[in-house]
Formats: structure tokens, C-alpha cells, sequence
């Protein structure tokens, strides 16, 4: 089974209202809160948003490897990484991905465009979930807003997985992760 990562870097952005000139526009949830999202360039998942992500390295932990690949496709240096998912991707009925995922709001740099990945930063409340892989509209609002979540995804239809139906899946929020002593912080 594949071993892989994805990380969503949150920042405030400029989108939400504008007390100054909206006053009456800016409610408790308008925050204007963004993430960065990339465009993959090639490889699973090609021509689809993501976070900055992919497979971990022999002898490398879940979290390094997102450290790693957030550097690789983008440029940016994340830390501080809380643990927000652990996804198990079935294909065929077969084990096919485990995927750590993770949210920060702590990194340095500008994110710019690699051979692999085209970034954005995107609103929370407009990510293009039908630009996406079918299940992320099912986890990633949750883990955007900041809470925990443990799913088996089933999909079939024969590899590539990114070809592959998906069908069915179980999912559980505010599950205490594997191997994450993190503290809560407020997203
Ligand atoms: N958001 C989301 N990501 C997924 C799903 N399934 C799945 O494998 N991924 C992620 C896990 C990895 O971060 C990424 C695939 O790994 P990758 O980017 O290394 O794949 P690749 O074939 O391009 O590999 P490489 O040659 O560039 O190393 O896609 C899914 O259903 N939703």
C-alpha cells in the first residue's frame, strides 16, 4: 500500500467582508479565510486542485514528507503541522493509499509554480470541490474548519485510481488520530 500526504497551509485573506466598508455584510463566519490549493501539473490526480502533497520516501515520517513535497511543488516552508485526517483510499477492494492529512497555518516564502503544481489560494467557503477528487467534498470542509476526520473511501473501476469510480465510503469526525500528540489549535 502507498504511503502518502497532503497539506493544506491556512492563511486570512483578503476575501471575506470589509467591516470598514461592509459593516453590515460581516458576520462571525466570513472570516475570509484561505488555503493554498495547487493546480497538479501531472501524475495522479493531473488537472485537479489538491493540496501540496504526495508519497512518502522510504524512512521518512508522514510529516516530513509533507514538509517535503510542500517544498517541492510550491516553494513554501510549512510547519507546526497539526494532523487532521487519516484517509484510506480502497481500490478494488484493495488497500491502495493511506493518506496523512495535515493543515498548518504556520509557514515562510511565497508559493510559486514547480514542474508539478500551479498554486492558488482559494477562499474556504469557494474551494472548486467539482474540480476535485469525487470524495474531498465529503472530508475537506471539516479538516478546513478544523476538525479531525478518520474515512475508508472505496472506489472501482481498475487502476489508475484517478480513473476509478468511486462508490462508497465510511467516515468518523473528531477521531483521535494514530501517532499525534499535536495540540488543538483554532482554525
Ligand atoms: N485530495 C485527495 N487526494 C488524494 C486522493 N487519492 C489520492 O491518492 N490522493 C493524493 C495522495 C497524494 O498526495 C497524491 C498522489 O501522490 P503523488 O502526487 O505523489 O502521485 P504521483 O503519481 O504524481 O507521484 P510522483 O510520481 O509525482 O511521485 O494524491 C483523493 O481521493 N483525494
Amino acid at each position: 500500500m502507498i504511503e502518502a500526504t497532503l497539506c493544506f497551509p491556512l492563511r486570512d485573506g483578503e476575501t471575506g467582508a470589509d467591516p470598514a466598508t461592509d459593516a453590515d455584510l460581516a458576520t462571525d463566519d466570513e472570516t475570509g479565510r484561505e488555503v493554498l490549493l495547487i493546480e497538479k501539473r501531472r501524475g495522479l490526480g493531473e488537472g485537479w486542485y489538491n493540496g501540496p502533497g504526495g508519497k512518502c520516501e522510504p524512512g521518512e515520517t508522514p510529516r516530513e514528507c509533507a514538509i517535503r513535497e510542500t517544498r517541492e511543488e510550491v516553494g513554501l516552508e510549512v510547519r507546526d503541522l497539526e494532523k487532521a485526517g487519516e484517509l484510506r483510499f480502497l481500490l478494488d477492494g484493495e488497500a491502495h493509499t493511506f493518506c496523512h492529512v495535515y493543515r498548518t497555518r504556520s509557514f515562510e516564502g511565497e508559493p510559486t509554480a514547480s514542474e508539478e503544481a500551479a498554486p492558488e489560494w482559494v477562499p474556504v467557503d469557494d474551494v472548486p470541490y467539482d474540480r476535485m477528487w469525487d470524495d474531498d467534498r465529503l472530508w475537506l470542509p471539516g479538516v478546513l474548519e478544523g476538525k479531525t476526520v478518520a474515512g475508508e473511501f472505496r472506489f472501482e473501476g481498475g487502476t489508475p485510481l484517478d480513473e476509478a469510480d468511486f462508490v462508497d465510503h465510511e467516515m468518523a469526525w473528531d477521531a483521535s488520530l494514530e501517532g499525534d500528540q499535536d495540540e488543538k489549535r483554532s482554525y
